[in-house]
């Protein structure tokens, strides 16, 4: 990655007629890919070239600090390589539970011009592909996924050993060149890998996104393992994909809108099974996703007509379905047990419940406390401490409605 940051910056450099701002900024560009690269040497000499170029001069006096607390690690593409070529950190028994199995997958170049996860053997629907103890974990008290700042990431690269910065600057950094992100290499890192609150796993980094993922990711705060689950059969050679977007922005939104998403934080064209399909295809798939959004935002407008509800329920996990998206339908199965249980049909509030639990137990594992509630509302839908407006009514059913 650095590398080829590089080597562009020296290509705009070696051109004949290149503009001093061109130069400029290719000169910065290459002191990044240096300092990216651990090269502190290197990185200093790029460094007073941009000043001489017309770089401002406190700025260069800033970075120096930093280069000078750098520690030096020339061999850094060296160890980073060899990392990849030998999984050396997906062997590692510190990050990779002894759960996961090791010949589930591997991780080798895709056609993308980057690393992928590849299935190695067949994978069933709930399987547990990756348990994995993140390198670097986000800072006390951050709770949701959200943008952790260029200042707090180094802070957190600081504590690590050389090995681990190595390791760390061998993913991808999708923001090289955003004006965003100016100081530090590791913010770039960060943003690119750093999914479902986990913070950065060196393993679970390299599975790429689609928006009909056939995996997906889900932090269990209970080990402290960033894990990843097969969302369907998974054939041996398949690239297993998992989704960067999360929820209703990925179930509910059009091509177009995903698409900008994803190329304006990851810097890439999605062509997934979905996006790269024909003009019809991706118009029908448009069509479906947006009555999954229509659905979900008129829920809570058909409380005076529950059975309406439930109906338009069982119609949206229809359609995920046809759309081959087998996440979240606990999402929809939830307020269908809702809806069932407040009017005492006990019977299809466990049918629902049943389905959430299900889905749960696929998409994040029995031990997970997400799936143990479902499983404590399947069993008992009637117990007031989960659902506190169950038994309220009674006098409509809804055993004629089921998926
Ligand atoms: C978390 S990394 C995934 C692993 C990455 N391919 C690598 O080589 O390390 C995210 C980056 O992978 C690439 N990527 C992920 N999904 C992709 C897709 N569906 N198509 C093309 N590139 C993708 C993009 O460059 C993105 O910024």
């Amino acid at each position: 990655m650095w590398m080829e940051a590089e080597a562009d910056a020296q290509a705009v450099l070696a051109a004949a007629r290149v503009t001093a701002v061109h130069k400029r900024k290719a000169l910065w560009r290459l002191y990044l890919a240096r300092k990216g690269r651990m090269q502190a040497d290197a990185a200093n000499e790029a460094l007073e070239q941009w000043v001489a170029a017309g770089g401002s001069s406190a700025e260069a006096a800033k970075e120096k600090g930093e280069l000078q607390g750098m520690e030096r690690h020339d061999d850094v593409d060296e160890v980073a390589s060899t990392l990849q070529n030998t999984h050396l950190d997906k062997d590692d028994p510190s990050f990779v539970h002894p759960d996961t199995a090791q010949d589930m997958f591997t991780i080798k170049d895709d056609v993308h011009g980057g690393k992928g996860a590849f299935a190695q053997k067949a994978l069933e629907r709930g399987i547990l592909i990756l348990a994995e103890k993140p390198l670097l974990r986000p800072p006390a008290g951050y709770k949701e996924e959200g943008p952790v700042s260029p200042q707090t990431v180094l802070t957190l690269v600081e504590r690590l050993s050389p090995t681990d910065v190595a390791r760390l600057v061998s993913l991808r950094n999708a923001r090289a060149d955003d004006a965003r992100y100016p100081h530090h290499c590791f913010a770039g890192i960060w943003s690119t890998n750093a999914f479902s609150g986990a913070g950065i796993c060196l393993v679970a980094s390299r599975f790429i996104h689609s928006c009909v993922p056939n995996a997906r990711y889900s932090w269990h705060a209970e080990s402290q393992r960033q894990r990843i689950f097969a969302l369907r059969s998974i054939a041996p050679g398949e690239e297993i994909c998992v989704s960067y977007l999360m929820g209703r922005n990925i179930y509910g939104s059009s091509s177009a809108t995903r698409c900008a998403w994803l190329s304006d934080d990851y810097r890439f064209e999605c062509a997934c099974a979905v996006c790269g399909g024909t003009p019809e295809e991706v118009a029908a798939s448009d069509h479906r996703r947006s009555m999954l959004a229509r659905i979900w935002r008129a829920l809570p407008t058909m409380q005076d007509d529950p059975r309406l509800a439930v109906r338009e329920i069982a119609s949206a996990i229809r359609i995920m379905r046809e759309e081959g998206f087998h996440m979240d339908a606990d999402d929809f199965a939830g307020e269908a047990v809702n809806c069932c249980a407040v009017f005492s049909d006990w019977e299809s509030a466990k049918y629902w419940a049943t389905l959430m639990y299900e889905s749960r137990k696929a998409e994040f594992g029995e031990d997970s406390g997400h799936t143990r509630k479902a499983k404590a509302i399947m069993e008992n839908p009637g117990d007031r401490r989960r659902l506190p407006m169950a038994g309220r009514y009674s006098g409509v059913k809804f055993t004629d409605i089921r998926v």
